[in-house]
């Protein structure tokens, strides 16, 4: 059954449409992140969800409750959606001790004090907080503020958990930490999810799954699997990893594979075709990502596919491979491999199956 389903969302201030059209349903006890470039919607999504902004049209209902709907003028406030909220900046009050931050909203729904004290114990327990009730956010960590404001956000048991970049204050390690301890305390817990995030390996390792937003659009709902694997076009397969765009023509079209003359290279790649509605003649882009580029060292005999001769641009190390920058033409390619390839020439493989074939403009 869909737990939140967004419908026709939009918002507009004034000429900027910051919003256009947006359709989600998403499922109890999901993990659902939104990703995109700076700007594309994310957070103002978020906060119509959440009641602090207003759309301009639409509907969004969560399980029977309605809480939008700008054609019958319906719009619950905040305080009646009964949502958790952790943003960038964690908002702990600095005069008050954790327990006593984490009491605020359960005051406010007037649950008596040892019902209090109970949950206060339970949602410390459950972000790995026991024994910091009585400290105040000047003496914890950043990790340990940001544990607060999720157990503050969780100790009132809210149907949804809103995230806007909660790890983004977090150095990278910390970071890497706190998003395994998230994933496992979103499934114990078992809450819906809402996460908005512009970190790509943020949102394909947390997620069940992920709406790429662009310019106010969605660009692609799907399973991080998908998103990376089959993005529904150039801007998602650019945002999602590292990926190498190669200008080119379909010659023919034959047996499923699609002939493919690249501008700057000569010999065609035959590329399996799954957009149905490619023609020959038709301008393409060839995507391929850096990880399936294969380099090939001197003298080693070379895997099945078809072989460029690239030019050495640039080299460095990152502990456990190299990365390549390797020209061709103009265009310059990103590659990666164990192997400390010299130059001046490198030999890469474009393997026929891990090429993407999108229309060109
Ligand atoms: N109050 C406002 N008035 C006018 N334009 C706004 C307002 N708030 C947001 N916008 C515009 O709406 C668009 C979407 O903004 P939003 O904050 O949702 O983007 P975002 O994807 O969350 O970006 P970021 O990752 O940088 O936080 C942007 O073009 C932004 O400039």
């Amino acid at each position: 059954m869909a737990e939140l389903i967004l419908d026709s969302v939009t918002k507009r201030y004034g000429p900027i449409t910051a919003v256009a059209d947006v359709n989600f349903d998403i499922a109890d006890g999901e993990f659902f992140t939104l990703v995109g470039p700076s700007g594309c919607g994310k957070s103002t999504t978020l906060s119509m969800i959440a009641g602090l902004n207003d759309p301009s049209e639409g509907t969004i209902r969560l399980g029977a409750e309605q809480f939008v709907d700008t054609a019958q003028g319906l719009n619950i406030p905040t305080e009646r959606r009964n949502l958790g909220m952790v943003f960038q900046s964690y908002a702990l009050w600095p005069h008050m001790s954790v327990a006593q931050n984490l009491a605020v909203p359960l005051k406010l729904r007037r649950i008596g004090r040892r019902e209090r004290a109970r949950r206060i114990e339970e949602a410390l327990h459950q972000v790995g907080l026991e024994g910091m009730a009585a400290r105040y956010p000047h003496e914890l960590s950043g990790g340990q503020q940001q544990r607060v404001a999720l157990a503050r956000a969780l100790v009132y048991r809210p149907r949804l958990l809103l995230l806007d970049e909660p790890l983004s204050n977090l150095d990278a390690k910390l970071r890497d930490r706190a998003r395994a301890w998230l994933k496992q305390l979103q499934r114990e817990v078992g809450i819906t999810t809402i996460y908005v995030t512009h970190d790509q390996v943020e949102a394909l390792s947390l997620s069940d799954r992920i709406a790429v937003l662009d310019m106010g659009r969605v660009a692609q709902v799907g399973t991080p699997h998908e998103i990376y694997a089959h993005p529904a076009d150039p801007g998602v397969a650019a945002f999602v990893g590292r990926m190498n765009f190669l200008p080119g023509r379909v010659q023919a079209l034959r047996g499923g594979l699609a002939e493919v003359m690249l501008e700057a290279a000569p010999g065609p790649l035959h590329i399996p075709v799954q957009d149905p509605d490619l023609s020959p003649g038709q301008k393409v882009t060839v995507a391929i990502r850096s990880e399936k580029l294969e380099l090939v060292a001197p003298g080693a005999p070379a895997p099945a596919g078809e072989q460029l001769s690239l030019t050495l641009r640039g080299k460095a190390y990152v502990g456990a491979r190299f990365e390549y920058e390797l020209g061709l033409g103009d265009q310059v390619l990103h590659a990666e491999s164990e192997a400390n390839l010299p130059g001046p020439q490198v030999d890469v493989i474009l393997p026929a199956e891990a090429c993407l074939l999108f229309p060109a403009p």
